[in-house]
């Protein structure tokens, strides 16, 4: 059947049999990652991220001549190069173990209310992408949607750009579905209560460091000037996390990972903190990164790599990345709860 134009049909109350049953829909929203570790594939992916203004918003014209000109001419292979060392049989882990937390979770809400609540994941950046996601969703019949970007804390960089997906994914919907949005879920107390038990289960089977850093993906610090809040969430999730964790001021540590650019980032770096940590004597250094729903190359790489490396360089002994919750039951338990609090109100949620 030819669409009228250029929205797309809703195939929930078709004409031709029997409605689908209506129900609602749960997208869960990570970054994205490239289809293989290799430059040619990492390519289009960096192109289509840091082309993102939400992630980088110099006037176009200041941007394109150096993103094209200079960034993807260079980064591509080295970035490549990074992936290559976490990938694996099953391929990207931010993939892989975003489909698993997404298996795990509907499995988990099936088990309270079978049948009610349908769990999709989508990536901002490739495939599967939010508009074709929410497409399918409307077809098997979803009728209301909650989206959950998978990260812990709100910056315009990221959850905001989700935001923008949805937004143009629903201009292309002749009837679109009713919405929710999490926003973040930084200081939900099922989540601080789900990273501290993570930690404490890690400590239970492999001992404790001296200290414990957590590492937040970094932003630009101009960003924080202009009002995002990411910074100010990052530092009451490791303030709750520490209060739970009944730590001392001075057990743990924050700093901000992955500066890109020449810009200043949210300090304190994390690489300049290992170091400074390893100048001061610590041995024995735990880090934990609870920006992250699932590991990734900024966990995997970056931290239990890279910057385990610079702490032994600087003198430390052994720096011990304690893994994100990924698909583990805490985690699956805190966001159950979390989707199920953000239903209330529909037929399908609450109670
Ligand atoms: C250049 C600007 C960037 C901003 C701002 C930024 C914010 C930001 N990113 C994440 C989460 C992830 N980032 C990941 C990789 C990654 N990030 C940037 C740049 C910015 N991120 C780049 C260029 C890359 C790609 C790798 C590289 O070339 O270094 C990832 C890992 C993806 C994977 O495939 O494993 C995640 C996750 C957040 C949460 C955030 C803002 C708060
Ligand atoms: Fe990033
Ligand atoms: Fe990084």
């Amino acid at each position: 059947m030819p669409l009228p134009d250029h929205y797309t049909g809703v195939a929930g109350h078709s004409h031709e049999g029997a409605p689908a049953a209506v129900q609602a829909g749960v997208l869960l929203v990570n970054l994205g990652t490239p289809t293989s570790p290799t430059a040619a594939a990492v390519r289009p992916y960096l192109a289509e991220f840091l082309g993102d203004r939400r992630v980088i918003d110099y006037p176009r014209w200041q941007w394109w001549p150096i993103l094209y000109g200079v960034i993807l001419r260079v980064r591509p292979k080295r970035s490549a190069h990074a992936y290559a060392r976490i990938w694996d049989e099953r391929g990207s882990p931010l993939r892989y173990l975003s489909e698993a937390l997404a298996a795990a979770l509907q499995a988990e809400l099936d088990r309270r209310q079978p049948g009610t609540l349908r769990v999709a994941l989508a990536m901002r950046y490739g495939e599967p992408s939010v508009a074709h996601t929410i497409e399918q969703l409307q077809r098997e019949g979803v009728r209301r949607l909650l989206v959950l970007p998978l990260y812990p804390q709100y910056s315009a960089t990221s959850t905001g750009s989700v935001i923008d997906a949805v937004a143009d994914a629903l201009k292309t919907l002749r009837w679109p579905p009713e919405l929710r949005l999490v926003n973040d879920y930084h200081d939900d107390p099922a989540h601080i209560e789900a990273l501290a038990q993570g930690i404490e289960h890690w400590w239970m089977a492999n001992g404790r460091g001296e200290k414990l850093l957590l590492s937040f993906h970094g932003i630009p610090e101009r960003y924080v000037r202009l009002g995002d809040p990411y910074a100010e969430q990052c530092r009451r999730t490791a303030q709750r996390l520490r209060e739970r964790l009944q730590l001392g001021e001075a057990d743990m540590v924050i700093s901000f990972q992955s500066r890109v650019g020449r810009e200043r980032w949210l300090q304190p770096y994390t690489d300049a903190t290992v170091r400074r940590l390893a100048a001061d004597g610590v041995r024995k250094l735990d880090v934990a990164c609870p920006g992250f729903a699932v590991d990734c190359l900024e966990t995997l790489e970056e931290i239990a790599m890279q910057n385990r490396d610079f702490f032994t360089a600087a003198g430390g002994e052994t720096l011990r990345y304690i893994p994100a919750l990924n698909d583990g039951a805490e985690q699956v338990a805190s966001l159950a709860a979390l989707i199920r609090r953000h239903l209330g109100g529909w037929p399908e949620g609450g109670a």
